[in-house]
């Protein structure tokens, strides 16, 4: 079989798409009416796990239906700008609660928690800290591979081991009947929320509460939730992961404050949350900041500058990292890792001569830090007595984007922010719309050998799934387009910016949108081939901007903040802004180049379809040089269709496509993982251009013999004889007429 024949003939060009992307009356995630951000509501009995439905709210009418958008949902990409100062004029109304229970509420019982889990398909299981899995293990090494498999297996019962805490059925309830703090929960109906997601349901009493959210479960009275638990969630993309562990970490200092009659005055860095990237980190901070408003925290963003109250830890004391795991690398490594960028190390030259002028830093009043894991590493292993810094005080970490965290990339860093957060009592928790086994797998193993040191009860370590575990992008729309080269991928880029549909690519996508390249190249060089293609009376080279990791960091903050504000239109860029960035009003995603693996496609495409928006599109382009890589990526959008309730006629990835894709190998997919496709890294293939390749040899052919005419006739001119021979001639005689000058 012509593997490329099928693969154009898998490319459905459906007409029922057509609106999805932008024709007129299309529904926009930016600009339509406000989706009910929960994505699952299945009539648990007949049906489960067949259709989609849209939650309806008490009166029976859909759940925040008419509401428009807020952010930047409400940007007309194609107005013009409202008058300087005119905007943001909009009055905020605290609302009440009306669905507030005016006295404490009743529990439900065990059988309705498991309908409403059911219905919203979570999953909750403990993966460790359970009695049974505690039990001592045995001294002799002979028994050790026994003892394996009976963990393992106790594990594996662990697992299947589903439970039923309180669901969060209205946010009104954070108040009510978990104690949140008015000012907290005022905040966060601010913002308009107004119906719990699944993620938020299946986690907020949990992590609050732990003992009154299980008061109902049963099988649960081998845990000890005295310290709280230690938490992994998974969830889709979009689905509202960031506030669900803002509010408890927000929560838990103002408990303590109250309990221990602190001076509000007084920051203690209590809570610090790492994200992969600074973009990610300062979103979570203005996320935090929203929640915070009135209540003292503060939430802030570490910056090289900062000056953190930390303990010293002696060289010569055995630490925690030497006891968690031999196999750990050095710290040395982890310095090294821990390397500052130049951004950083301007900050801190620029900072140090700052304090050299005006004397030490006072202490920065911090509750909340976020932080990517390496600017706080450099702060903790400042090594210049031979000390590190340990963080006791820190009750919470969380890490966003767990499973990129804790890959090998990051993992060294990672791990030792781990254990400079020495506080026994720590709570971890971790979120991703993607988890692979290894990485809970890690979890469980760090967390166990944490206990152990010490010398406290192992808190239960609970995950958290919704829907289906590492697949899931149901609410947008899909598409898998395959060109044969690379100018033709240029070209039908194009296709999709021009306003005009085509038969190709369907209808144009309609801006804002993200285009993701594989390396930072490649972005530079597609911003340079599209920078002008937008004509002048729109906005010109204005509307698209390029942005990676190589730019300087103001020019990253300036460039999210004009496509946030719907200045820019096009975004190219490369995996930085895969996870976790939250562009509300973002209606398409182009993978120019196909990604790395399959969770990078959930991530890069769960930028569109924010907290349940439909309408949004996914574009997947790939070449011949792709094929041998499609197959996780196409089955990410079939699972991902099928959670959708769509019908095997609809399927942008038909079943016989499927099977007649080659599989990845193991040993490619974790090549490609780091590396990406390897003809697109340098040079030739890598260069974006329109130009076929023949195109592009005649080009440089010409270019080349009218160089070689031209120094021929200045050598003939100077009457060197050298410069008569053959090319490598031409160029030791371009160097002589040099210097004859
Ligand atoms: N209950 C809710 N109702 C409506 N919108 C919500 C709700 N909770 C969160 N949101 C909004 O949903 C959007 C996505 O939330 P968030 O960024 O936390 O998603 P996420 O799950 O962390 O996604 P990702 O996996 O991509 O990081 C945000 O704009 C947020 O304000």
């Amino acid at each position: 079989m012509d593997i490329l024949k099928v693969l154009s003939r898998g490319i459905k060009k459906s007409q029922k798409n057509t609106t999805a992307t932008g024709g007129n009356g299309a529904q926009l995630p930016s600009a339509g009416t406000r989706a009910n951000p929960q994505l699952y509501h299945d009539d648990v009995g007949s049906t489960h796990g067949k259709k989609r439905k849209r939650r309806r709210g008490p009166q029976g009418d859909e759940v925040a239906e008419g509401h428009d958008d807020e952010d930047a949902s409400d940007v007309d990409y194609f107005a013009p700008k409202p008058a300087p100062g005119t905007e943001n004029k909009t009055p905020v109304v605290v609302e009440t609660q009306p669905e507030a229970p005016k006295k404490k509420a009743k529990l439900l019982d065990e059988d309705e928690c498991r309908q409403t889990f059911r219905s919203h398909r979570l999953k909750l299981t403990v993966l460790s800290g359970r009695q049974e899995t505690v039990a001592p293990k045995p001294a002799k090494k002979a028994k050790k591979s026994k003892d394996k498999e009976e963990e393992k297996a106790a594990s594996a019962k662990n697992e299947k081991k589903q439970f039923y805490p309180q669901p969060l059925n209205l946010f009104g309830e954070l108040k009510h009947v978990y104690g949140v703090s008015s000012q907290l929960s005022d905040n966060l109906i601010r913002q308009g929320f107004r119906a719990p997601t699944e993620v938020q349901m299946g986690c907020l009493p949990l992590l609050l509460q732990p003992e009154m959210a299980l008061k109902k479960a049963k099988n649960m009275e081998d845990i000890n939730v005295d310290k709280g638990i230690d938490f992994l969630g998974v969830a889709p993309t979009g689905s509202g992961k960031t506030i669900s562990f803002l509010i408890p970490a927000i929560d838990s200092i103002l408990r303590r404050r109250s309990e221990e009659g602190t001076d509000p005055e007084e920051h203690i860095v209590s809570a610090v949350v790492v994200a992969p990237t600074r973009e990610l980190a300062s979103q979570i901070v203005n996320e935090g900041r929203k929640l915070a408003v009135g209540t003292g925290v503060r939430v802030v963003l570490m910056k090289r500058t900062l000056r953190l109250a930390a303990e010293d830890v002696k060289e010569d004391a055995k630490t925690e990292g030497d006891v968690l795991d031999e196999e750990e690398d050095s710290d040395d490594e982890v310095a090294e890792a821990a390397e500052p960028s130049d951004d950083e190390r301007s900050d801190a030259e620029h900072a140090s001569k700052e304090d050299a002028a005006a004397g030490p830093k006072p202490l920065a009043k911090v509750d909340i830090l976020v932080t990517t894991p390496k600017i706080l590493l450099n702060f903790l292993l400042e090594n210049k007595s031979g000390v590190k810094k340990a963080l006791p005080d820190v009750k919470f970490l969380i890490f966003d984007e767990a499973d990129v965290l804790l890959d090998s990339i990051m993992r060294k860093q990672t791990l030792a922010i781990w254990r400079a957060c020495s506080n026994p009592d720590l709570r971890l928790t971790c979120w991703s719309a993607t988890m692979g086994s290894n990485i809970e797998a890690l979890v469980v193993k760090h967390v166990e050998k944490r206990a152990a040191y010490h010398k406290v009860t192992l808190k239960p370590l609970v995950r958290l799934v919704v829907g289906l575990k590492d697949t899931a992008v149901p609410n947008i729309t899909h598409k898998l387009i395959y060109t044969a080269t690379e100018p033709g991928k240029l070209l039908a880029l194009r296709q999709l910016l021009h306003p005009v549909s085509s038969a190709d690519t369907g209808p144009p996508l309609r801006p804002p949108f993200l285009v993701f390249t594989q390396t930072i190249e490649r972005a530079q060089a597609l911003h340079d081939e599209l920078k002008y293609d937008i004509p002048l009376e729109a906005g010109g080279s204005t509307r698209i901007a390029v942005l990676h990791s190589s730019l300087p960091d103001k020019q990253r903050t300036q460039i999210m903040m004009r496509f946030r504000q719907g200045e820019v239109w096009v975004l190219i860029t490369t995996d930085v802004l895969s996870r976790g960035v939250d562009f509300v009003g973002v209606n398409g995603i182009v993978n120019y180049d196909v990604p790395n693996s399959a969770a990078a496609y959930v991530h890069r495409s769960g930028r569109t379809g924010r907290a349940g928006r439909t309408g949004g599109v996914a574009v997947t382009f790939y070449t011949k040089d792709d094929i041998p890589f499609v197959k996780s990526i196409a089955n990410v959008i079939a699972l991902s269709e099928k959670q959708a309730g769509k019908g095997a006629g609809d399927a942008t990835v038909q079943k016989w496509l499927l099977d007649a894709l080659p599989n990845v190998k193991k040993e490619d997919r974790k090549k490609l993982k780091v590396r990406g496709v390897e003809s697109r890294r340098t040079g030739g293939k890598a260069a974006i251009s329109t130009k076929s390749t023949w195109e592009k040899k005649r080009d440089n052919n010409r270019v080349a013999a009218i160089d070689a005419s031209k120094r021929r006739k200045k050598m003939e001119s100077s009457g060197s004889k050298e410069g008569r021979g053959g090319d490598g001639g031409a160029e030791d005689g371009g160097e002589w007429g040099g210097l004859d000058d």
